[in-house]
């Protein structure tokens, strides 16, 4: 009864807010879309009419029975879309102030809390005029309560920023989701566990009392810093139980963060750029006891909100609660100190400090959990889960001991290169996860799910939210009926017909590298040269000239950008993820380079479209296809079927992004095995030499090097570009016997398949191009054992570019030079997104 009477006249909630997304006709007043409806719930807690002429009393007795408010709440409108929505509520009969430019009634508001803020009030439960000063002078001035409204400003967007993902702010089926998930840990029978944690936290609290008051002693204690700790370390044993000291850390990092939440609430919100200006004291506190439990409530009784949205841990706070009050009641006595001021504070801290951490912890405790219980309940074994951090330290424990000297000359090269995945495999078996910080990630090895996950590509999506995801984006990270769109205009790019006429590119390319190698190896004579470089510089090249064909010297700049894009996301990809809106030095860093790319590559688009609108002939390169497809989509189908010049300018990053160092890679390799298998480097050069001789290749030529393509095929298998591919479940996801739950992520080991004994014989490691002698499906029989190029609908769309831009190269470099692994090359592949020679790769040239 005390505990329900306290909370009607002190609700830790003095308000609750909603917002209408769709226009609502099914009460007295028709609500617009857009409006933000206040429920003042201290008010309505002192309602006269509702509670009666002593409503404003402290009396527990009226909680005899039970729980049984019986009024109705009643709404103050709070639009936000400002002119449209004030005429629409002043026709419905409200009133409020006029719309005032951007800050709305935001000033005013500041002035009266800041006002009610200054002084504390004489000890009465009349707290309203203090609590809810706005609102209260709002009522004065336009008297009915259901008809007046105010203008805040913009409300929610910085609270929404930071609780984006909790039960609490998720709508509709995710939020019944979540929350039937979460339901379990609430019940009664959990809550009965938690009862020895509520023990010990009050235990603390009341030694540390014991200390100050002394033996049958009295003292003054300002108490509720002390409840306030209790409360809080309630929720750290709770909620992490043996990590429970890390939980407190968080609980800290939570009040700051909630500090910091409340104070930008308070601000006039400039997007992107809020910036603190107000706190109260208790801003800075996490207070979990405001969220008492009151059972069945109706009407004007609802501390903790109502519906199907009532608060998921009443019980839970109602249980804490009690056992604190027991506790002190037992022990001690109190009373109102002569300093003590009666200044209820006027906003919901607990309630945005309560889902922020509710989201925190759901992220960082109960959603890794759930997930590894339903893991293991499958079969799938890996470390247990270590808060926050999950298997982070001995992923780079791992990486550091195996990148951290080169190996012996072999192919077989999964404990270097993917030895995370090697080394769970080896500890745990096939069907293993990984912690990835608090997602757990999932091998899948068996080719026909892989086959199905490549396949079902709007079920198995990309996971998003990587530095890589955020940096490029376009149609490798697009999904759904945006990467649908996105593929069928740039198709086109990549035709047969289309392609032919980038030939010329390729070998002007490879051409300026040869030009190099020339003056640096002499005449009839050898070099030591590490190719590594000069081949990136050379496909890097090679996309400047596809891409932007005329604007070459423009897109050559674009992409040394790029390049330092990719060195700060590898540089990312060596720390703990960290979220891209933080404020990092690394962070910083690539919003800078990404704007500076991306004003560039919008100079270039600018151009073209200019020259196009000027009846100038499209060019041949992959800007002036995209274009040219582009504008015939419009043409054909609407604005809204082609793409805006962001996305345009998105798809050219991409093209640099897995179309250079992809085939850098394959070509670097292919060097290198050539190097250490002679023969099937002179017959590769036998070859070149009798279907060209010294001259240029044709296009038409290059498809039909038959020893060429087994050699490359045996490149890509045994030292595949990407070594791991990377899908998500968004849903709960179904292959074979397993039934894998929404937010594990999904590993393709590329790399592991084509090494695979059991697929590829007992010679998988070898080097053997005749494996390739009769072609791919030949050498495949139909199973999906080689994928250097992806599978399914999103099979890369570069990869006939890829072959003939590496066949060019070849042929070329096999016309010109010889080449031998230097003594000084080490054997080192290292994954940096593709497969690349950690320490270079040292050949010696020798001009032919
Ligand atoms: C040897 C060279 C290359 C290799 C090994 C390679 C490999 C791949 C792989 C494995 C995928 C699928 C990724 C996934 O399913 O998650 C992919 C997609 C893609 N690749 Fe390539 N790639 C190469 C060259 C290129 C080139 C030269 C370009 C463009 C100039 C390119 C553009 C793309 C694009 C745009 C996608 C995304 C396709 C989509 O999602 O629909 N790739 N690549």
């Amino acid at each position: 009864m005390i505990l329900h009477e306290v909370l009607r006249l002190y609700p830790p909630i003095v308000m609750l807010a909603r917002h209408t997304d769709k226009a609502d006709a099914s009460g007295k007043v028709t609500i617009p879309a857009g409006v933000q409806l206040m429920l003042p719930v201290l008010l309505l807690h002192h309602d006269v009419e509702t509670w009666g002429p002593d409503a404003k009393e402290f009396n527990p007795e009226r909680f005899a029975q039970g729980v049984s408010g019986a009024t109705k709440g009643q709404l103050t409108y709070l639009p936000f879309r400002p002119k449209k929505l004030e005429k629409f509520l002043r026709q419905q009969g409200s009133h409020g102030n006029s719309y005032k430019l951007f800050h709305g009634d935001l000033t005013e508001m500041k002035a009266a809390t800041r006002e009610a803020m200054s002084i504390p009030i004489n000890f009465s439960n009349d707290i309203f005029p203090r609590a809810s000063p706005f609102y209260h002078k709002a009522l004065q001035k336009y008297e009915i309560m259901s008809k007046n409204y105010v203008f805040p400003k913009p409300h929610g967007r910085p609270v929404k920023r930071l609780i984006a993902r909790g039960l609490a702010s998720l709508e509709a089926d995710k939020w019944s989701k979540h929350r039937k998930l979460i339901n379990p840990a609430f019940h009664v029978d959990k809550l009965k566990h938690m009862v020895p944690s509520f023990y010990l936290s009050c235990g603390d609290m009341l030694s540390k009392w014991d200390e100050i008051v002394g033996n049958e002693g009295c003292c003054e204690v300002d108490v509720l810093p002390h409840l306030q700790t209790m409360t809080s370390d309630v929720i750290s044993r709770t909620a992490f139980g043996s990590s429970c000291e890390e939980g407190r850390k968080i609980s800290r990092l939570q009040s700051e963060q909630t500090k910091r939440t409340v104070g930008e609430d308070r601000s006039i919100h400039i997007p992107g750029y809020s910036r603190a200006q107000y706190g109260g004291d208790d801003a800075k506190e996490f207070k979990p006891e405001r969220f008492g439990d009151i059972g069945v409530a109706k009407g004007a009784y609802f501390p903790f909100g109502w519906g199907p949205r009532i608060c998921i841990g009443k019980n839970f706070a109602m249980l804490e609660a009690k056992m604190a009050i027991a506790m002190i009641v037992q022990r001690y006595s109190f009373q109102l100190s002569p300093a003590y001021s009666h200044a209820p504070p006027t906003i919901s801290i607990a309630f945005v400090a309560l889902i922020y951490l509710w989201k925190f912890l759901d992220w960082v405790w109960f959603t890794p959990k759930k997930l590894e219980k339903i893991l293991r309940q499958q079969g799938f074994k890996g470390n247990s889960y270590k808060l926050y951090y999950g298997d982070f330290k001995e992923i780079g424990r791992i990486t550091g001991e195996a990148l951290s000297k080169p190996m012996e000359f072999t192919n077989d090269i999964q404990p270097r290169a993917t030895s995370i995945y090697h080394q769970a495999t080896k500890k745990y078996g096939e069907n293993n996860f990984i912690w990835f910080g608090p997602r757990p990630a999932v091998s899948i090895t068996d080719p026909e799910i892989i086959r199905e996950i490549f396949s079902k590509n709007n079920v198995y999506l990309k996971p998003s939210g990587n530095p890589v995801a955020r940096m490029f984006k376009g149609l490798a990270t697009y999904e759904k009926e945006k990467w649908a769109k996105h593929r069928k205009l740039i198709n086109p790019a990549f035709h047969v017909e289309k392609l032919k006429h980038m030939v010329p590119a390729f070998h002007a390319s490879t051409v300026e590298m040869l030009n190099k190698w020339d003056a640096i190896v002499p005449d009839g004579g050898s070099c030591e040269v590490d190719v590594w470089p000069h081949l990136q510089t050379m496909t890097s090249d090679v996309i400047s000239r596809t891409a932007f064909g005329s604007s070459y010297e423009e897109g050559t700049e674009i992409f040394q950008l790029q390049r330092k894009q990719v060195e700060l996301i590898i540089e990312a990809g060596r720390h703990m993820p960290v979220p891209g809106w933080l404020p990092t030095k690394n962070n910083r860093k690539m919003k800078e380079v990404v704007a500076e790319v991306e004003s560039r590559v919008l100079r270039i688009i600018n151009k073209r479209m200019k020259a196009m609108e000027a009846g100038e002939p499209s060019s041949d390169d992959l800007l002036g296809i995209l274009l040219e497809s582009n504008a015939k989509e419009i043409k054909e189908h609407g604005n809204a079927s082609g793409m805006t010049m962001e996305d345009v300018m998105e798809e050219c990053k991409v093209f640099y992004f897995a179309g250079q160092e992809t085939s850098a890679s394959m070509l670097v390799w292919t060097m290198i095995l050539l190097s250490k298998h002679e023969d099937w480097q002179a017959r590769a050069r036998d070859e070149v030499l009798q279907v060209f001789g010294k001259r240029k290749p044709e296009y038409q030529e290059l498809n039909h090097l038959k020893v060429m393509n087994m050699i490359l095929n045996e490149c890509l298998r045994v030292y595949s570009p990407p070594t791991t591919l990377t899908r998500f479940t968004h849903n709960e996801a179904n292959f074979g016997k397993y039934r894998i739950p929404a937010g594990v992520q999904l590993v393709l080991p590329v790399l592991a398949v084509h090494h695979d004994k059991q697929l590829w014989g007992d010679d998988a490691t070898s080097f053997k191009p005749e494996r390739f002698a009769e072609g791919v499906s030949k050498a495949t029989q139909g199973q999906p054992k080689f994928i250097p190029f992806g599978s399914g609908p999103r099979v890369c769309i570069g990869q006939n570019f890829a072959m003939l831009e590496v066949k060019m190269a070849m042929v070329l470099i096999l016309q010109n030079y010889s080449f031998k692994l230097s003594p000084s090359y080490s054997h080192a592949p290292h994954a940096l997104i593709t497969l690349q020679p950690q320490f270079g790769a040292h050949l010696i040239l020798t001009k032919l």
